[in-house]
């Protein structure tokens, strides 16, 4: 298993735009061999500045936004539109403002009343009508707690094994109800970068690469694993 790589960036603006270099010139790579690049979007407000400075960035032209595939890790279960989804969040930062092919964007669903796990059993059906793709790039955040998507410390979730998506409730961070890939899906790509940005970050990332007990340190990149962070996010790793 490859071992994780550190990248630190001197604040978190500079994170972002190195961040969105770095997913450009990845799907660009995914798609020189005349595929479609499989992505996977995490939500948070590091995130979202990532997502801005992709849609700004002048190298986006050199994406064919028809040909890439966007996943979700996890998403707050709340009705379409609800400006707190992490699919809102990024179809204002980005997926609005690039040519992407609607039929390749795969949101996790909305609350329509069908209920959590239901909505987790439609996307892990709609990731298995896809192939089962391997992800190219999968991003995500940390929590302060060491969460990654809606996996949480001390969680059932953290223990599901045998399918590829699970409803969360009672979530430590608002909203309460949520949908996450488990870890054995998590896993299936071929890169995961964790995106961290802030002190307040900084004891669950040395945690997560001291192999501690926190969420964050179980997602491994079957190539990669990069940790893609910004000084004070950095500032306990020994
Ligand atoms: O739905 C969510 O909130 C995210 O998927 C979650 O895992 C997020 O990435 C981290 O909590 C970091 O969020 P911040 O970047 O806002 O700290």
């Amino acid at each position: 298993m490859n071992q994780a790589e550190l990248l630190i960036h001197a604040d978190a603006a500079e994170l972002a735009y190195a961040v969105a270099s770095r997913f450009i010139t990845r799907v660009v790579d995914a798609q020189s061999t005349g595929g479609v690049a499989q992505v996977v979007l995490t939500g948070g407000r590091v995130a979202a500045v990532v997502y801005k400075a992709v849609a700004e960035s002048p190298a986006g032209v050199e994406i064919d936004w028809q040909r890439v595939e966007f996943w979700w890790g996890d998403e707050r279960f709340l009705p379409d539109g609800d400006p707190e989804r992490n699919e809102t969040q990024a179809r204002d930062a980005l997926l609005s403002h690039v040519e992407v092919d609607p039929a390749r964007v795969h949101p996790m669903p909305a609350d329509t009343g069908q209920g959590a796990e239901v909505a987790a059993a439609a996307y892990a059906d709609e990731l298995a009508a896809a192939g089962s793709p391997k992800f190219d790039v999968l991003m995500l955040g940390v929590g302060p707690d060491g969460h990654v998507a809606s996996l949480f410390p001390g969680y059932p979730q953290l223990e599901v094994l045998d399918v590829e998506t699970v409803a969360v409730h009672d979530s430590p961070k608002p909203p309460p109800t949520r949908i996450s890939l488990t870890f054995p899906r998590l896993d299936r790509s071929r890169e995961v970068w964790f995106v961290v940005s802030g002190e307040d970050k900084a004891d669950a990332v040395a945690q997560a690469l001291k192999d501690g007990d926190v969420p964050a340190a179980r997602p491994k990149g079957r190539d990669r694993t990069l940790w893609l962070l910004d000084e004070a996010a950095a500032s306990k790793v020994s």
